[in-house]
């Protein structure tokens, strides 16, 4: 076939009769075979040659093929491809066809046709250079239906009539210039929702004959554009060099990515959390000893020993900022303001605080991380709460620090260790990030129930601060200095619309609770809060009580009483007021009351056993 330079395909070939799909030089396009002439071309032909050449076909556009290999043939296009028939694959259903997958090699015209049954077979004259015989980039796709079809149809048809280079690309020019608008168009309207994104991928595969032309210079543009907003994020971020390294390294892997690829995702997911963490940002510390007094005693009332212990320690911080000192650990009973007290300690400083749970925590990957190996992998617990504050030094209060588990992913209390560790945890290693970061600005502050769980090498670290339970008398001033008026701002309520006397709250905490902190005397004002509340915005009436005895201490206050009653002509007279009876109603009967006389009844009955 080689002659002068170039190769020259048979003079005579074969030719498959298409009306839908236009093949052209260097494209691969699936042809579906069901007509007469075409059928005997491919089992006469293709099936039974056996050389090279018996594969070479021509294939003409536009032209349809009879339904009966009797009638006469149409007049044929003038210009065809000669191909190679890749691949032939029959199918008997629905019913008999071929589907053929057939390289274009180069343009030829027909001269004459020499018979036209069993299939056609022309003399033809080769248009094109073909130098060699090249793989083929792209495969191409079957005749799109409907208008676009219809018009990338004509538009191939117009490329392959072009013989000339010259006439090709004034063909070709007009053509790509407003395909490149048209996509530009989509893509900008692109970021609106996911299903853009997915028809601009189906635009991008379309049969658009350039093998080589499809948004990806576009998607370059874009992504470029994206890296290099990432880029100037990542030089920003002030992270340390070795971050920087890290970060440089897989924006270059991420650039030569497709979008499509999950690992992409990964890749950019991590550059993210990268940029975003808080390398160089921190706030000021803003400590004056006089008003973090003041602060503390405001917020908290009684624990006077656990607050001149913090004061003590703000102090030697303000004066030795570079302190290495012990982690605090406040250790108690619930509710008795361990997280509370670490809250104004963040306050008193001027610092972000954030509560880490530890509760339950038995795998090791929740404090450092997860391996970026890992599919779903993450970071851990401290990195994730320094990306939260988006400062490098916060308070962190590591709460309940005895309820760590130990599992096979390894101890939790390990990790800690290295987290708290003044030594370490300057270049603290997550195991996502994979680099280090500097964790000596950060403030621990420990909670625990009991010092009797938690690991013994994390207990040295840190120097215990109990926090006893409070007494009955306490936990009344608790309740009004603290818990009322805080549930009162919650539920949207003022004094004036409700008043809970102490003697209630006396009778709350020794009837309805049982506990060495005030969390659930908490929740109980919350549910009165609650019921107030639907009074007040039903415009309820609260009627007077009228069985108050003469004991009753809310009677000795001298103040009209009052117990949530229904009577919705009339507004309610404020302030509503929390009375045994009301608080009946709202609480329901005491809790506590009744198991003290269950144990009351026991000695009784003993003696009627005696008896
Ligand atoms: N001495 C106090 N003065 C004022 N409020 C207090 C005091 N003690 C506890 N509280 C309040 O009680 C509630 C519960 O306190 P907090 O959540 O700090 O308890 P905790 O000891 O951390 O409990 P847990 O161990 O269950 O986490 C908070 O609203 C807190 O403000």
């Amino acid at each position: 076939m080689d002659s002068g330079g170039g190769i020259q395909i048979p003079s005579r070939l074969p030719l498959l009769l298409t009306h839908e799909g236009v093949l052209l030089p260097g494209s691969t396009v699936r042809f579906s075979v069901d007509s007469p002439r075409n059928m005997h071309l491919v089992s006469q032909r293709l099936l039974k040659g056996t050389s090279l050449k018996s594969t070479i076909i021509g294939v003409i556009p536009n032209t349809r093929d009879p339904e009966n290999d009797t009638d006469d043939l149409p007049t044929l296009h003038k210009i065809g491809t000669a191909g190679i028939a890749v691949q032939v694959v029959g199918s008997n259903w629905p019913k008999p066809h071929y589907t053929l997958l057939i390289t274009g090699l180069c343009r030829f015209s027909v001269s004459g046709l020499l018979k036209e049954r069993p299939f056609v077979l022309a003399e033809v004259q080769q248009l094109d250079k073909l130098e060699q015989y090249t793989t083929p980039a792209t495969e191409g796709v079957p005749a799109e239906e409907g208008e676009l079809g219809e018009l990338s149809h004509k538009f191939y048809q117009a490329v392959l009539d072009a013989v000339t280079l010259e006439e090709r690309f004034k063909k070709a020019l007009p053509m790509l210039t407003r395909q490149i608008e048209g996509l530009k168009l989509i893509k900008k309207t692109r970021k609106i929702g996911p299903d853009n994104e997915k028809r601009v991928t189906n635009i991008c595969i379309s049969p658009f004959p350039f093998n080589n032309f499809n948004l990806d210079e576009e998607d370059e543009d874009e992504d470029g554009d994206d890296t290099a907003a990432l880029e100037r994020k990542v030089h920003g971020a002030k992270m340390s060099e070795a971050a920087l390294r890290v970060c440089l390294k897989e924006l270059k892997r991420l650039k030569k990515m497709p979008q499509s690829m999950p690992e992409y995702a990964l890749t950019r997911n991590y550059l993210d959390l990268m940029v975003e963490l808080p390398w160089s940002k921190s706030t000021k510390d803003c400590l004056d000893i006089r008003a973090a007094r003041t602060l503390l005693d405001n917020d908290h009332y009684a624990m006077d020993k656990l607050k001149r212990r913090v004061l003590e320690y703000l102090a030697v911080r303000q004066l030795k900022t570079s302190l290495k000192g012990p982690i605090l650990c406040f250790v108690g009973p619930p509710g008795v303001g361990k997280t509370s007290v670490g809250r104004s300690i963040a306050r008193t400083l001027g610092r972000e605080f954030h509560r880490i749970a530890l509760g339950g925590v038995c795998d090791q990957s929740d404090i450092r991380g997860h391996r970026r190996t890992y599919v779903g992998s993450m970071p851990g617990r401290i990195i994730n709460g320094l990306k939260t504050v988006a400062v490098n030094n916060p308070v962190f209060l590591l709460d309940e620090v005895d309820k760590l588990g130990k599992s096979l992913q390894g101890d939790p209390a390990a990790a800690l260790l290295e987290v708290l560790d003044p030594e370490q945890n300057h270049s603290f290693t997550d195991h996502y990030l994979n680099v280090a970061f500097d964790l000596s600005q950060v403030l621990f502050i420990a909670t625990a129930n009991t010092t009797a769980t938690i690991p013994p090498a994390l207990l040295d670290r840190m120097e215990v601060l109990q926090v006893p339970g409070y007494t009955q008398e306490e936990k009344v001033e608790i309740a009004h200095r603290h818990l009322i008026p805080n549930q009162l701002e919650q539920h949207g309520l003022t004094p004036q619309q409700l008043h809970i006397p102490q003697d209630t709250t006396q009778h709350i905490i020794s009837s309805y609770t049982r506990e060495a902190g005030v969390r659930s005397l908490e929740r109980k004002f919350g549910a009165i809060c609650r019921a107030v509340a639907v009074k007040v915005a039903e415009g309820h009436r609260v009627t007077k009580t009228e069985a108050s005895s003469p004991e009753d201490p809310t009677q000795q206050e001298g103040k009209s009483r009052s117990s949530v009653s229904v009577d919705k002509a009339v507004p309610p007279e404020l302030p509503i007021v929390i009375d045994h009876v009301a608080l009946k109603d709202i609480l329901g009967p005491p809790l506590f009351e009744m198991e003290v006389s269950r144990t009351n009844r026991g000695p009784q009955l003993q003696k009627a056993v005696h008896n």
